[in-house]
């Protein structure tokens, strides 16, 4: 294959250049080539990518002087101007009127710090030795324009000094310097042929039949392209949709329901107990705010509770309160919503499905954040029974990808049976991913369902923790760019 074929004029021109020279910057290579610096530079860095020269980069620090140190660079330093201006013991007074106030300002200080005289009373007393100190050599080498520190010849504290008088400031620049590699010899030898090529090509080309002469510019088809981080749907929202697809799939069809909840539906509904403690403080965010009741349930729901209604059921005993039924709170679970859209739709059959948020006063922790989505779900039928449940579940279950689903016995107040389900996963077991159960009559009677209700709620943000292969949960909330950009969206 031709080396060759992938360079472009430019990159060529600089080649033979360098190969004219070992060591070259980009204004040194401009002035040989006749091409812009910048120009040069880019074609040094397509080179440098293409193996064929390396580009390097080197900080040259240098000094020059600021105008007061030109100025003490041609008059000498203040310090110099005063001693210079007496033979004896003068009086500062005299002094200022000799050079000036303000160099006597500067130079009182300097001349007892280098030695060269005392202040007694108000007169300068020279102390006979005033030899050239290392910092006027410096100022006066740098009297010629920019040096290097080491063409300096004087200690770096010397030069730090001068930099804290203001006299002298400190310079930066990068030098680049442009070599061939091994490679990039070898092609100068085997010899460079420069050839007009064409980038484009023009309808008049092709007109004129002229393009058939042409030599155009081959694209390298080797280079790896540089990553392109397309927008894509968040991977947590990617596996939400997967989950609400296998459920729309299944027939189901998707409720929504307010975040804040009265009391009521989101426990006193459900059948749990007025103590029960997931409804202490701690656990559930309440709201200052209250609900009207339902009319139509709530002496039903308050009897169920108090003695277990016209059922064969105790209820929980002691005195149901409304005033702590109406109370409003961030719904802990999206089972508030499932249980009133079955209140509002009592006909069979309902096969209802709600992904979103649930809130709970959780302490943040890399397995807990105080909201978190749930995938609710309910359905019911005439002839409904437990397998059923079971059967749904480990059939969402395995659309998910997780071929082990297993249900451990559970407990919630509403639900008779109640399971969790279990996921098997590789290096980490089983996994438990949430409840479900068959709704009790406790809680079907008083709301007018007549027919087995099962149901479920699963955790979502555990699902996708397992998915995408996370240790902590509040990964799936941060937007870490990294983390979403090497993150390939799960495929629906
Ligand atoms: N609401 C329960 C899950 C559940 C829903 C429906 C039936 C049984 C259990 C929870 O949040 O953990």
């Amino acid at each position: 294959m031709n080396r060759q074929y992938n360079l472009t004029t430019n990159e060529k021109i600089v080649l033979i250049d360098l190969g004219k020279q070992g060591n070259l910057s980009p204004t040194e290579l401009a002035q040989m080539s006749g091409l812009k610096v910048e120009t040069v530079a880019q074609s040094a860095f397509m080179l440098q990518e293409k193996g064929l020269a390396d580009v390097s980069e080197q900080i040259i620090e240098s000094y020059n002087l600021t105008s007061e140190g030109d100025e003490y660079a041609r008059c000498g330093l203040p310090e110099r101007q005063m001693i210079s201006a007496m033979s004896g013991p003068t009086s500062l007074e005299e002094l200022k009127e000799k050079v000036s106030p303000k160099i006597v300002g500067i130079a009182t200080g300097w001349v007892r710090r280098k030695g060269w005289a005392n202040i007694e009373q108000g007169s300068v007393i020279p102390s006979g030795k005033a030899e050239v100190g290392n910092d006027e050599k410096a100022l006066a080498s740098l009297r010629s324009g920019k040096v290097a520190l080491d063409q300096l010849g004087v200690d770096n504290t010397i030069i730090q000094d001068l930099i804290k008088r203001k006299l002298v400031v400190r310079n930066e620049e990068k030098l680049r310097s442009i070599v061939l590699t091994s490679a990039g010899k070898e092609l100068v030898l085997e010899g460079i042929t420069i050839e007009e090529e064409v980038t484009q090509i023009t309808s008049e080309m092709l007109k004129s039949g002229e393009w058939k002469e042409k030599n155009f510019r081959s694209y390298n088809i080797h280079t790896p392209p540089r990553a392109v981080y397309a927008a894509k749907v968040h991977p947590y929202q990617r596996l939400i949709d997967q989950m609400r697809q296998i459920f729309l799939e299944m027939g189901f069809t998707e409720i929504k329901g307010d975040i804040v909840q009265s009391s009521f539906w989101n426990f006193d509904a459900l059948f749990q107990p007025q103590d029960h403690p997931a409804r202490e403080m701690q656990d559930t965010f309440h709201l200052k705010e209250t609900s009207e009741l339902p009319e139509e349930y709530k002496d039903k729901v308050c009897a169920m509770h108090e003695h277990g209604g016209d059922l064969a059921s105790k209820g929980w005993g002691g005195k149901w309160s409304e005033d702590i039924a109406c109370k409003n709170v961030l719904r802990t679970h999206t089972t508030a919503v499932t249980i009133k859209y079955l209140a509002d739709n009592p006909k069979p059959p309902i096969k209802a499905f709600s992904i979103d948020r649930a809130y709970r006063r959780e302490t943040i922790d890399p397995t807990h954040t105080p909201e978190f989505e749930q995938l609710e779900g309910v359905v019911m039928d005439k002839d409904m029974t437990f397998a059923h449940l079971l059967g749904l579940l480990s059939e969402f279950y395995h659309r998910m990808g997780f071929k082990d689903v297993r249900f451990r016995p559970g407990y919630f107040p509403y639900t008779e049976p109640s399971v969790e389900p279990e996921v098997y996963v590789e290096g980490l077991g089983w996994v438990e991913l949430g409840g479900a159960g068959v709704f009790r009559k406790e809680v079907t009677h008083p709301l007018g369902i007549n027919y087995p209700v099962l149901a479920w709620g699963l955790g979502v943000s555990r699902l996708a923790m397992l998915k995408l292969e996370l240790k902590d949960l509040r990964e799936l909330y941060q937007s870490d760019i990294d983390w979403l950009r090497k993150t390939p969206s799960p495929r629906l």
